[in-house]
């Protein structure tokens, strides 16, 4: 079997004649940390949604945790996670209920999730706000929470869409202390951000423009590769050829 956690070969989506993603390829080692950069309508969601088998990519093939996106996506889902800011967790659930929630949903027996949310709990400090509501405790504490709980089954990959939008700085070093703690265990890790700063966190990072894979290599290398002195500028030499406003 492969190394890699995920096999995109020419993946395509096209809604109506608007291609939304354009023949992207890349491959993705087991335990890399990959960033998926792009500015806003480049085509990441899309092709996320693909990757996750939410979505059926109009041509092109893939595999993710060695499952077809096209004729295995309940495999996929069940061998990922996923967090995103916009959907992560139950706010008016505590968060108790919310780990036990979703270990629930991936199948997991009762004294693995027992003993598994006082490790998480413990790892996150949250020992004291257990049986709290999820919508009453501060931003970058949810976020935590939430990717602790998208990696709770242990999945092979953990898909993160724009994970530590709002967050602030401090936490944000946090919760790619945790994405290094993951991926040392062997997730992979397939992030979105706008953050350049966690640009230069990544093992390899991929650039979107108007639906196509414009770059793709190590942090280093892309910086050599368009002479920029950060993650930022060559995102910013990239980004300014894009036509789409990403209205
Ligand atoms: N269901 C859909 N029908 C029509 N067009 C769509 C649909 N979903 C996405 N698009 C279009 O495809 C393009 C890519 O959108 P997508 O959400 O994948 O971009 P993105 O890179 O994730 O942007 P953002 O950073 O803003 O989330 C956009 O122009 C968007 O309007």
């Amino acid at each position: 079997m492969s190394s890699s956690s995920i096999v995109c070969q020419e993946l395509s989506k096209t809604f109506a004649d608007f291609k939304a993603v354009d023949r992207i390829s890349f491959t993705v080692e087991k335990g890399e940390i990959f960033g998926f950069l792009g500015a806003n309508g480049a085509g990441k969601t899309t092709a996320i949604r693909m990757l996750c088998g939410l979505s059926r990519p109009t041509s092109g093939q893939a595999t993710v945790a060695g499952y077809d996106v096209f004729t295995h996506t309940e495999l996929i889902k069940k061998h990922i996670g996923y967090m995103s800011q916009k959907f992560s967790l139950y706010h008016d659930l505590t968060v108790k209920e919310n780990i036990r929630l979703y270990a629930g949903i991936y199948g997991k027996s009762n004294p693995y999730i027992k003993e598994k949310t006082q490790l998480v709990l413990h790892q996150l400090k949250l020992e004291q706000a257990a049986d709290q509501l999820v919508g009453s405790l501060p931003l970058g504490w949810k976020q935590k929470l939430a990717f602790s709980v998208a990696i709770f089954h242990e999945p092979q990959i953990v898909f993160l869409d724009e994970p530590t939008g709002g967050v602030d700085p401090l936490t944000r070093r946090e919760f790619w202390q945790m994405i290094y703690e993951a991926a040392e265990r062997g997730i992979t890790v397939f992030v979105t951000t706008h953050y350049m700063d966690e640009a230069e966190y990544c093992n390899r990072v991929s650039i979107m423009v108007d639906g196509q894979l414009e770059a793709l290599g190590k942090p280093k290398e892309l910086k050599a590769q368009f002479n920029a002195a950060n993650m930022s500028e060559v995102f910013l030499k990239l980004a300014r050829q894009a036509k789409r406003t990403g209205e």
